[in-house]
């Protein structure tokens, strides 16, 4: 299908060099292996080569959500895809449930949910921060996710609005000061999910968890590989830490 103007390429020159763009007309794209005229590009389809004006090669692809996530602002410590991707698998979120999350942070959670959720979810994310909340809108609105999200600037400690709740997901610094609000708000058997950067903290969270059963501390590590011919290994740079996930599931007492 030939490309459009406005629709999101992502120019791949080599492996440290990788662009999400939209193609605009009388728009320049500059690199420092040379630029490229995007309105030229309008009309071809993806996965074809191109040249830079240097008479680099480079490709244009369709868009991946790994793509989409490099292309986003980020005002704070974002999750990570892997983390996510599991977040969503033991959760046992699906199109239709009600989610409620904090902090949105840059929103890179929520968006995630909304993307592959659908707009039959119903998403509310809580912040205390109108910046942060800014950040996440900028990039929802980017993705065009805008309307499958509800932002509330507001405290979860202080209080969760919605009720029978399918999961609850925290990314905040205490997340044991919010459990009151989450029990209340959670339905029974419902996932909760919790990310937390340090070890300390997850010492901090285990005595909130009496109300949980099915409960698991874990953490997920993605080793990249070089692909040099005669010196395949792993890669001595990337993200070495991200966090912990902190698992459970409601549990109700029958007398
Ligand atoms: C690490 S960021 C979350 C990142 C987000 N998960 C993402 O992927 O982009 C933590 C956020 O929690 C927010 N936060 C901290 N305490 C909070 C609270 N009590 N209620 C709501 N949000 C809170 C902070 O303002 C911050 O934006």
């Amino acid at each position: 299908m030939p490309l459009n103007e406005g629709d999101p390429v992502v120019i791949w020159v080599d492996p440290k060099r990788i662009y999400l763009v939209k193609l605009i007309q009388n728009k320049v794209f500059s690199t420092d292996k040379g630029y490229i005229d995007l309105g030229k590009l309008i009309g071809l389809e993806y996965g074809s080569e191109i040249l830079l004006s240097t008479g680099i090669k480079a490709y244009l692809l369709k868009p991946t959500p790994i793509d989409l996530y490099r292309g986003l602002k980020r005002l704070s410590q974002v999750l990570y895809p892997k983390d996510i991707g599991y977040i969503i698998y033991s959760s046992g979120v699906q199109p239709g449930s009600t989610i409620v999350e904090a902090g949105t942070g840059s929103g890179f959670l929520t968006l995630s949910l909304a993307y592959f959720l659908g707009n039959s979810t119903k998403i509310v994310t809580y912040d205390v921060r109108e910046d942060m909340q800014d950040i996440a809108k900028r990039n929802a609105s980017y993705l065009g996710l805008s309307d499958r999200i509800i932002f509330k600037l507001k405290d979860i400690r202080e209080g969760i609005e919605e009720v029978n709740v399918d999961a609850i997901f925290l990314d905040m610094p205490d997340p044991w000061n919010a459990m009151e609000t989450v029990r209340k708000a959670l339905k029974p058997s419902g996932s909760l999910i919790i990310f937390v950067p340090t070890v300390n903290q997850i010492e901090k969270v285990i005595p909130s968890l009496s109300d949980f059963v099915d409960v698991h501390a874990e953490e997920l590590i993605i080793r990249e590989y070089q692909m040099k011919e005669n010196a395949v290994r792993p890669r001595n740079i990337g993200v070495i830490h991200t966090g912990y996930i902190i698992r459970g599931r409601k549990r109700i007492k029958v007398s």
